[in-house]
């Protein structure tokens, strides 16, 4: 798996997700394995553009879930073949959404694959409806949990501020076991402390 810094990716064909992917819990294992899936039907490379810190992180201070060598590791095993990280700083966020576009375009991504809520660019402009007017946009259906919410990041940092540490992990799923393992001692540093 190859990493590499924004804008100098340049691929003939490829299959593409874009996202935070905080955790990669088992909503966004769901999606990647669809892209994953499609991206060996069609034998092209599986490209995946995340951002580091998570834009929820930079903009709300929300609790990280995982580091970025976490979410690479997560990746590699998820098989992503190259892995775009978006250095998530007021610079980046200037970005408009036809730049980011056309950053993207470099790669000829044949398909985009993203869950129905994605929103990206600038002021959260870019719509999947924006995205389909350039690319073919895949959407998967969203992976609920047992009592019938989305599962998402929001809810399993929710579930830890609350001391639901088995659900948290649930959630989570089995790839991302080591994140959960430095989460718990994050854990454990707060009610020590406080
Ligand atoms: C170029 C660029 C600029 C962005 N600017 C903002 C912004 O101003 N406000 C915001 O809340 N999110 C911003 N984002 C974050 C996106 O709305 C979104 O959170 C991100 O693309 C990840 O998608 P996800 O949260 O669905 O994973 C920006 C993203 C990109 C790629
Ligand atoms: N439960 C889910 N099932 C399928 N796709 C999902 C699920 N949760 C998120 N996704 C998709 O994963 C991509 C990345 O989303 P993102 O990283 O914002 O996840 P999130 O869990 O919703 O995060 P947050 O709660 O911080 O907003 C988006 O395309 C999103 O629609």
């Amino acid at each position: 798996m190859d990493i590499h810094t924004p804008g100098t990716l340049q691929l003939s064909a490829s299959v593409l997700t874009i996202g935070a992917l905080d955790g990669i819990h088992k909503g966004h294992q769901a999606l990647l394995s669809k892209a994953k899936e499609r991206a060996d039907q069609l034998k092209v490379p599986f490209v995946v553009y995340t951002f580091d810190p998570p834009p929820k992180v930079f903009f709300k201070g929300c609790q990280q879930l995982m580091s970025v060598e976490e979410k690479l590791q997560a990746l590699e095993r998820i098989g992503a073949d190259h892995v775009i990280v978006g250095p998530f700083d007021e610079a980046f966020t200037k970005k408009e959404v036809l730049d980011f576009i056309a950053e993207l375009q470099e790669m000829n991504p044949i398909e985009i694959w993203e869950g129905p809520d994605f929103l990206f660019g600038k002021n959260k402009k870019g719509t999947i409806e924006v995205l389909r007017r350039y690319f073919y946009v895949g959407i998967v259906n969203p992976l609920m949990c047992k009592e019938g919410e989305k599962i998402s990041s929001t809810r399993i940092r929710k579930l830890l501020q609350q001391g639901h540490y088995s659900r948290a992990k649930e959630l989570l799923g089995e790839e991302c076991l080591d994140s959960f393992r430095s989460l718990q001692s994050y854990a454990a540093d707060i009610s020590m402390s406080g």
